[in-house]
């Protein structure tokens, strides 16, 4: 047996459920605020992460990376990948209808991914344990069943909306409280000032 870490769920961890209200496979997540780097539209060279839920609690997602996301000349910067996968895992809050930040993520680069190139995301929840999520993803070159290019595995904690409004900075909260339409709706967060 590996040696326990901080990414192997407790033994009072179960496998969940989709949450009655999750949205059914295949659903597009859209971006969760428009601002995000990871997933929204107005994020200046932001990765624009797509997202559909997946079987389960799965998130199925696409990154097309580009000349704005090089480490090396034509090739992904490892991080920011890291942050594609931050993203896709985060998604899987929708499919538990939670808010959940990352406490821990690992990601194991097992090929180069060349600018241009697509990286599908297949993302999935282990195991929960109070509020504490086990997720582990895979992506793959160019194709839903490409070759494996990146694997993560994370620990991500629920949290409640006074996470974001105590500790973001004021002016983007308040205009965040103020138009609550640049956070999606339709999704597991609802903005309730
Ligand atoms: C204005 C309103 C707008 C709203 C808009 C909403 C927008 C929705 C955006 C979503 C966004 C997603 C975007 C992508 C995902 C990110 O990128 S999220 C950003 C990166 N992550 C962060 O900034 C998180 C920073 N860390 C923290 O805030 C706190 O450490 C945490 C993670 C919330 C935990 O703190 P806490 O709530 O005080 O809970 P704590 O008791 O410490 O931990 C809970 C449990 O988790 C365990 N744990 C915590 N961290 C770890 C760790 N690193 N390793 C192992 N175990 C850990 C603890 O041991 C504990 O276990 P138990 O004792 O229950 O067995």
């Amino acid at each position: 047996m590996s040696r326990p870490t901080s990414l192997t769920p407790p033994p009072e961890a179960v496998v969940p459920q989709p949450h009655p209200d999750a949205p059914s496979p295949g659903t597009e997540l859209g971006e969760h605020y428009s601002d995000c780097f990871g997933c929204g539209e107005a994020a200046p060279g932001g990765l624009r992460l797509r997202t559909r839920a997946g079987e389960g609690v799965s998130v199925d997602a696409e990154f097309t990376v580009t000349a704005q996301h090089q480490g090396a000349p034509g090739l992904a910067h490892g991080g920011l990948l890291t942050c594609a996968f931050d993203e896709a895992l985060g998604a899987i809050g929708y499919m538990l209808h939670t808010t959940a930040v990352t406490g821990h993520l690992e990601t194991d680069f097992r090929r180069p991914v060349p600018v241009g190139s697509t990286l599908y995301i297949h993302a999935w929840c282990e195991a929960v344990a109070g509020r504490k999520i086990y997720s582990r993803a895979v992506g793959r070159l160019d194709a839903a069943d490409g070759p494996i290019a990146v694997e993560a595995a994370a620990l991500f904690v629920s949290v409640g909306l006074e996470h974001f409004v105590d500790n973001g900075r004021a002016e983007e909260v308040r205009r965040v409280l103020d138009n609550p339409d640049l956070i999606k709706s339709g999704r597991a967060f609802e903005v309730n000032p």
